[in-house]
């Protein structure tokens, strides 16, 4: 018999209404927003600046609360939960990738990657072994006694990947992850990510300002003015 719940969407965004406080004013981002993305999809968001990106991105990961309307990811309803909730739920179920990778420069690749273990119950070999599995993964096993001055720009993406690995989360949020690299490494990173989608079926949603990195995702979505345009991308 099918599964019901597989039948649904991965993440859905219903009827979403989101706005900021600016100095006494409120300024609307998201009115009636509503998009359904599947689980295993590669989503890429492009769009000016201004238009909502991250806004969207911090709404996926439990950073940022819609005013209005439902959000879902897998089972989880995040528009019910409260921050300790949320942040709980982050830890578990999310992975984010930045455009300049936010490593603390003073620990090595592995140290990094180990943040988020730090509150987990698990012991020191599982820890290791884990943080070796995820350093393999990405490709830099044999870097991860370096600190990231000593690592290149892709490199440090890399480690950046491999701490948003470490959980194991279905659910991968790319911020320009190649915003801060050029063209060969960039085109590493998106090889690198594909991989993550296709062969070890990561849900992706990435925002980005590059259109031969959109070429990698299964779906190209444009915002503006905080609306979803239907346009479609040339490849
Ligand atoms: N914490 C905040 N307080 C007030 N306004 C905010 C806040 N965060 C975002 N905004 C406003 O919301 C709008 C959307 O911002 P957002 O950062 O989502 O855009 P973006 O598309 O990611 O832009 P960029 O490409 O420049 O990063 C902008 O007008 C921004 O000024």
């Amino acid at each position: 018999m099918s599964d019901p719940i597989r039948l649904q969407s991965f993440i859905t965004l219903s009827e979403i209404d989101k706005s900021y406080r600016m100095g006494g004013q409120t300024v609307p981002i998201f009115q009636d927003l509503s998009l359904t993305i599947e689980q295993g999809e590669f989503v890429a968001v492009m769009g000016p600046s201004g238009s909502g990106k991250s806004t969207i991105l911090n709404m996926l990961g439990g950073i940022d609360r819609p005013d209005r309307g439902k959000l879902t990811i897998g089972n989880s309803q995040l528009h019910r939960m409260g921050e300790g909730a949320l942040t709980a739920w982050r830890a578990q179920h999310v992975g984010i990738v930045f455009q300049f990778y936010n490593l603390l420069p003073m620990l090595t690749a592995a140290q990094n990657v180990e943040i988020p273990l730090l509150l987990k119950p698990l012991n020191a070999r599982s820890r290791r072994e884990r943080i070796r599995t995820v350093l393999d993964l990405v490709g830099i096993g044999d870097r991860a006694h370096h600190l990231p001055s000593q690592l290149s720009g892709g490199q440090q993406q890399r480690v950046g990947i491999a701490r948003a690995l470490i959980s194991d989360p279905q659910l991968l949020l790319c911020d320009e992850p190649t915003g801060d690299l050029d063209r060969k490494s960039a085109t590493e990173i998106m090889e690198m990510l594909q991989f993550l989608n296709k062969e070890l079926g990561k849900t992706i949603v990435m925002v980005t300002h590059d259109p031969e990195s959109t070429r990698y995702a299964d779906r190209t979505l444009f915002l503006n003015k905080g609306v979803f345009e239907s346009r479609e991308v040339a490849a």
